[in-house]
């Protein structure tokens, strides 16, 4: 599918890709380069690539397809590096968790013969570093590009076919609008998580180990989510301020009102809220995304 491919960031994400490429025989030759030696050496050592450099501007030299796996707020100083060094006609793309920022700091650094479309594998996991990737991550998820009014038709075209040959259904959308999504479906869910994990961990009158003696499978599932790369998520926060403030606000005015229906000991209201939460559930499942199994979230299985 390309000859070369250029694996900017070789964490979760660009581990993954740089295994899933290799299993589907997607690139000829692999370019691997992060900026820390120990990473780059580790990535030798799982031979996840077949070239391997600290270089960025060097890694993209005659690569058709550059993958930048990187947290969101180095994106900018990473299309900067590399800038010069692409060969013209080349596809540039992300895999950041927010996307309108992400498109403000590359797109101006980017020169005009280059194809540059951001994207999103809405896939992972709560690990981080080379030795976390592995092939099946991007297995029937949504990988979602958000194309604009200067994309090429064309590239839009390959980029799509490389993600469908990772395991990819491809959706492309608006980055406004993924960023909104996103804010409400991935990142209010993950600061939930760090929350409520602080709250515990900040308690007076419940010991530690009471916490994780008798911590159900609810609360196992935010710990989980709050073990996450501290570094990524606090870019996401600060680089999806708008949608995520939105989001906090709605959450903080329903979760008032929910305590309010507790304290005034109105039943009624919590049985409303909690069975119009239940059928919100169940509408998922039979949209055929079982939330009983491991495969939560991902697309419906076709046959
Ligand atoms: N972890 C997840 O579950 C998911 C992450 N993403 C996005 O993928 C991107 C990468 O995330 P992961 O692979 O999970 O992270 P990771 O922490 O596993 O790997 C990050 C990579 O970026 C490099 N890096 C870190 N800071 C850098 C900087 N300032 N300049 C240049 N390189 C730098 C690191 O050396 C490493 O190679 C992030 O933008 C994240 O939002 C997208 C979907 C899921
Ligand atoms: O581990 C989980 O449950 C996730 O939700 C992983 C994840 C984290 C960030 C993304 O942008 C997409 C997926």
């Amino acid at each position: 599918m390309f000859d070369r491919i250029a694996l900017i960031g070789i964490g979760l994400i660009g581990s993954s890709l740089a295994r899933v490429i290799e299993r589907e025989k997607i690139a000829t030759n692999v370019v691997v380069s992060t900026r820390s030696e120990k990473t780059l050496k580790r990535a030798e050592e799982l031979r996840l690539g077949t070239h391997y450099t600290m270089d960025a501007a060097e890694a993209v030299k005659n690569a058709d397809l550059v993958i930048i796996s990187v947290p969101v707020g180095a994106s900018g100083a990473v299309a900067a590096q590399i800038a010069a060094s692409l060969k013209p006609g080349a596809i540039v793309t992300d895999v950041g968790s927010t996307k309108a920022s992400v498109i403000r700091q590359m797109k101006p650094e980017l020169p005009s013969n280059v194809h540059f479309i951001a994207g999103h594998p809405v896939a992972g996991t709560e690990y981080s570093g080379p030795d976390a990737g592995f092939a099946s991550l991007f297995e029937g998820r949504w990988c979602i590009l958000t194309p604009d009014e200067d994309t090429n038709p064309e590239a839009l075209q390959k980029l799509s076919a490389f993600w469908t040959a990772c395991g990819s259904d491809v959706q492309t959308m608006d980055a406004v609008h993924h960023d909104q999504v996103l804010a409400l479906v991935s990142h209010l869910p993950q600061l939930i998580s760090y929350n409520i994990v602080g709250t515990a961990s900040d308690f007076e009158t419940v010991s530690q180990a009471d916490v994780i003696k008798y911590s159900a499978s609810g609360f196992r599932d935010f710990t989980r989510l709050a073990a996450s790369d501290p570094t990524m998520w606090r870019d996401v926060c600060l680089h999806n301020k708008d949608a995520i403030l939105e989001m906090l606000a709605r959450f903080s005015e329903d979760l008032s009102s929910m305590r309010a229906s507790i304290r005034r000991g109105d039943g009624d209201a919590l049985f409303e809220l909690f069975t119009k939460t239940r059928s919100i559930r169940r509408s998922i499942i039979e949209a055929g995304q079982d939330v009983d199994t491991p495969n939560f979230g991902r697309t419906p299985h076709k046959d």
